[in-house]
């Protein structure tokens, strides 16, 4: 693929609201359509999803917003002629009129490139059917396929006559848990759950062959695995102490010194300390900030509960946060009040150099606080807009359908789900626009508004199906390369 758009090949990300110009998206493929009722938990789905709404309805708008942002050459003009277009063909790669982005990337067009080479196509073909155990016909018949054709087989599990060989991997669409840009390094995942494990194996053999990543080839992080962990009875093995996962959603890039690192129910307290050894060695960041929120379902990231809007505006889960403390003081009881998380709860700070000694910090907010001040040196006041409003019951609510995860497109400008009602009124009351996609695409088209002069703007993209997988903007994106901010 040629990589030479304006901002070249450059990975670099040291912010989560300097301006994207490029990063690594899904879009959902047939596999999220074969997901049945009995296997949508298994498979880290609330529900079972209807693809065609879920594409043309509301991931397609995302799709062309971003490439709007990143992209304009792409799309400008060009928004009625593919929304009428019943075949869908500009959103899927491969077909002659896929828009093809340098900015704007689909893993799975980078996949098929890199099985055009004869050597990588055996490899990662013996790796996945090793995974997946099919039997050597089988592996020996795959290596046949076309490339791209191979790659949405890996994808979708499913050939293109609908036949399964092995399970979709319908969590491919949240590119942010596969890994992390950090500065001009990635960190690769290990995922906690086997629904998500063949996804880091092909997340592994893009980084490692794409071209695109040949330059920082060095760079790229992986987490060693715990020693002792094979040597653990199973029931030992599932300890936060031994356990080696760490998934993307619990990594945020906030200042170009500065690391934070969710332990969750899917990142586990050792593997924050290896990944904190690593980078402290590597002198990549300075300083680490550890944040330890309950293992819940409802919490599975870091990024669930709060991600950055604005260099000074950030917005997040009242119930875990100061305010969740502030409210229990007030002696403030309520009959179906969810019960007090907060105690699993704390957030340490390392500094390299000094890793021995932590910093405790007492709450979300004065750590946030601290970043937007101290770290990116905001010079307006910091504020933090809660979701649901911090209105009972809403903020559980709305957070459940991703109101805390919301992507910046620049500093200011936010894309997040349309259904999160008292959040969005939040949002209003600290001055935010609120505008569909749908309507300001139209506006783009019009030249009535532009992505270049667009400030202080929540981006609302329907939801209804997507909200079923749980994830919303921010974990639908890997930024590979941001504007510093
Ligand atoms: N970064 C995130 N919050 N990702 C959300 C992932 C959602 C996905 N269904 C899972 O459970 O794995």
């Amino acid at each position: 693929m040629t990589t030479g758009s304006a901002s070249g090949s450059a990975i670099k990300v040291s912010s989560e609201t300097g301006t994207l110009k490029r990063l690594l998206i899904h879009s959902p493929d047939r596999g999220l359509g074969k997901v049945v009722p009995s296997k949508a938990q298994d498979w880290l789905f609330e529900d079972i999803v209807h693809l065609d709404t879920m594409r043309r309805g509301e991931y397609d708008y995302y799709v062309k917003l971003l490439l709007y942002f990143l992209d304009p050459d792409k799309i400008k003009g060009r928004v009625g002629e593919i929304d009428n277009d019943p075949s869908r063909s500009f959103f899927i790669p491969g077909s002659e009129n896929y828009f093809a982005s340098d900015c704007v990337v689909d893993i799975q067009r980078l996949l098929g490139e890199i099985l055009e080479d004869a050597q990588t196509r055996v490899k990662l073909t013996a790796a996945i059917c090793g995974i997946e155990r099919c039997s050597y016909r089988i592996q020996e018949e795959l290596y046949t396929y076309d490339p791209h054709e191979l790659a949405k087989i890996f994808i979708s599990g499913s050939y293109s006559d609908k036949r399964m060989l092995f399970a979709p991997l319908p969590n491919l669409i949240f590119t942010r848990d596969i890994g992390i840009v950090i500065n001009d390094h990635i960190l690769l995942n290990k995922p906690a759950k086997a629904a998500r494990t063949r996804e880091s194996i092909l997340a592994q053999f893009v980084f490692f062959y794409h071209p695109l990543f040949e330059h920082i080839r060095e760079n790229l992080i992986e987490i060693p695995e715990n020693e002792r962990h094979f040597l653990l009875p199973d029931d030992e093995k599932a300890s936060d102490f031994h356990r080696c996962t760490l998934e993307g959603g619990d990594v945020m890039m906030v200042s170009p010194k500065h690391l934070l690192i969710g332990c969750s129910e899917r990142t586990s307290l050792y593997a924050a300390q290896q990944v904190m050894k690593i980078l402290f060695d590597k002198n990549i960041v300075e300083k680490i900030s550890i944040i330890k929120i309950p293992k819940k379902r409802d919490y599975m990231h870091i990024d669930t509960i709060f991600t950055q809007v604005k260099k000074n505006i950030w917005v997040l889960l009242g119930s875990l946060a100061r305010l969740g403390d502030e409210a229990k003081k007030k002696d403030v009881l309520h009959f179906f009040a969810p019960a007090d998380n907060r105690g699993e709860f704390r957030i340490l700070q390392f500094r390299k150099g000094n890793a021995k000694q932590p910093r405790e910090i007492e709450n979300l907010e004065d750590l946030l606080s601290e970043i937007s001040a101290e770290d990116l040196g905001a010079s307006e006041p910091v504020k933090f807009i809660y979701s649901g409003g911090n209105e009972f019951p809403y903020g559980e609510r709305e957070q459940w359908t991703d109101s805390c995860n919301l992507l910046a497109l620049k500093d200011g400008v936010v894309i997040g789900y349309d259904r999160n009602d008292k959040t969005l009124d939040a949002f209003r009351k600290e001055g935010f626009k609120i505008i569909t996609a749908k309507d300001l695409l139209e506006k783009f088209e019009t030249d009535e508004l532009s992505p270049s002069t667009l400030a202080d703007t929540f981006i609302m993209l329907p939801s209804a199906e997507l909200s079923r997988a749980r994830g919303g903007s921010h974990c639908m994106s890997m930024p590979l390369l941001r504007e510093f901010l």
